[in-house]
């Protein structure tokens, strides 16, 4: 990698939209290597649309940007407490077992990025009188406006999401970078930080942006509908089960969510690989834990990024060097829908195996996954807490009254959020 317009190029492929990319391109033009960060909230357990950003911090990586990726704690309760505060430390350590094993499964050594917990520099006095000033200076309009289509809208909205967009801002001065990315759902908290960060004298940065991962039944990969997105860790038999029941018809390649997660997820990653091996050691990246080639047979010819394995009988197997060649075989009914959901299960099966196989190797990662998604059905201990909880007597009435100055005590906070849960509560996942 040599000029700055073939850094350019590599940061920026495959997105969807880029705002103010002429300051990344003054910065490798000079010579100097940008900085950027992707933060991610730790709420629901992340499925496998996480590889489309994961690939992409393999091309910042190769283009030399220093990345950083921000385990937002603190939005992850912000929005709505989908991560309740009680399950907000374990899911944060969740995810990063699970982050760092899918960037070492695609070859990415997590000595070359840097892991940051929000609450790690959210909770300092500059940043808080940073907040306040934000506050005094955001209209609650702008920032309902910013928020929209990241924090989840309900009936009775709280102020913490209100506060999430701004401290969203304030995280691209605190990591000190010069771009930010994420999906194209932060759009509207990424064109709030442009406007509102230079009022406070910060430098205003630049945004990158992915498209968004479609879900296996058509449209977006929707939260309600687990059947539409896979967990890293679902076994072979639960991905093959997804697939079947995949929306994709004959010769339709408009509607097809297969296909499209084929084009946004598995042919970049296929990619990534081919480009890693005809790159040599020179390059950042190294091989992955497990399967090189999870989408591509032995015998398929060199370029190879997806091949459909077939019976003999059935025109024996086809192997793709574009996703174009794919969908127009697709289209013409060269491609039957079943040789594709099978192929695809069977590269996502191979895909995910080195990481559920770290799951497996993981005592510790065990631990924390049952600590951070307990079981919803488990009614028994919710039932038992309920009980225990205790309503303190107003402030000077009660046997135990006393001045209110010490602020309230824990099982008042146990009890509102108790409370707010009933009002707020959790979704199935983000
Ligand atoms: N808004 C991001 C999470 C995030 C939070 C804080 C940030 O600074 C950046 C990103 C999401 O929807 O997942």
């Amino acid at each position: 990698m040599t000029t700055a317009e073939e850094k350019y190029d590599l940061i920026t492929r495959r997105l969807q939209e880029v705002l103010g990319g002429d300051s990344i391109k003054a910065i490798l033009a000079e010579g100097r290597q940008p900085k950027c960060y992707w933060g991610t909230a730790p709420t629901g357990r992340p499925h496998i649309g996480y590889f489309v950003p994961l690939t992409k911090i393999a091309d910042f990586l190769r283009a030399g940007v220093h990345v950083t990726v921000l385990l937002a704690d603190v939005h992850a309760f912000l929005d709505n407490l989908k991560a309740p505060l009680e399950l907000v430390a374990h899911r944060t350590k969740y995810y990063e077992f699970l982050l760092t094993t899918v960037l070492t499964s695609l070859g990415i050594p997590t000595s070359s990025l840097r892991f940051v917990e929000g609450s790690s520099y959210q909770l300092t006095r500059e940043y808080n009188l940073d907040n306040y000033k934000l506050c005094a200076t955001v209209s609650e309009h702008d920032a309902k406006k910013a928020g929209a289509e990241v924090v989840k809208q309900v009936d009775s909205p709280l102020l913490s999401g209100l506060l999430y967009p701004g401290l969203q801002a304030l995280d691209e001065q605190y990591l000190d970078v010069d771009f930010q990315f994420g999906g194209v759902d932060q759009r509207k908290n990424f064109t709030f930080a442009e406007l509102y960060l230079p009022r406070l004298g910060y430098a205003k940065r630049a945004h990158l942006m992915n498209a968004m991962v479609p879900g296996l039944a058509g449209g977006k990969m929707s939260a309600s509908d687990p059947n539409s997105k896979i967990d890293f860790l679902d076994s072979p038999e639960v991905v093959r089960k997804k697939l079947k029941s995949a929306f994709c018809e004959e010769g339709n390649v408009q509607e097809n969510g297969v296909l499209a997660f084929v084009e946004a997820v598995l042919i970049p990653i296929s990619q990534l690989r081919l480009e890693r091996t005809s790159a040599g050691s020179s390059t950042v990246l190294e091989s992955g834990l497990g399967d090189q080639r999870p989408f591509i047979s032995d015998d398929a010819p060199e370029g190879t990024v997806f091949s459909v394995e077939r019976d003999e009988k059935f025109g024996g197997s086809t192997h793709y060097k574009t996703f174009e060649e794919m969908k127009v075989d697709f289209e013409n009914k060269q491609l039957h829908p079943k040789d594709l959901k099978t192929s695809v299960a069977n590269g996502i099966i191979r895909l995910l195996e080195p990481v559920r196989k770290a799951f497996e190797e993981n005592e510790e990662w065990q631990r924390i996954e049952k600590l951070a998604y307990p079981d919803p059905n488990a009614k028994v201990d919710k039932k038992k807490k309920k009980e225990k909880v205790y309503h303190p007597p107003p402030p000077g009435k009660g046997k135990t009254a006393k001045p209110v100055v010490d602020g309230p005590s824990d099982a008042a906070v146990a009890h509102a959020e108790a409370e707010a849960a009933k009002q707020h509560p959790e979704p199935n996942s983000s």
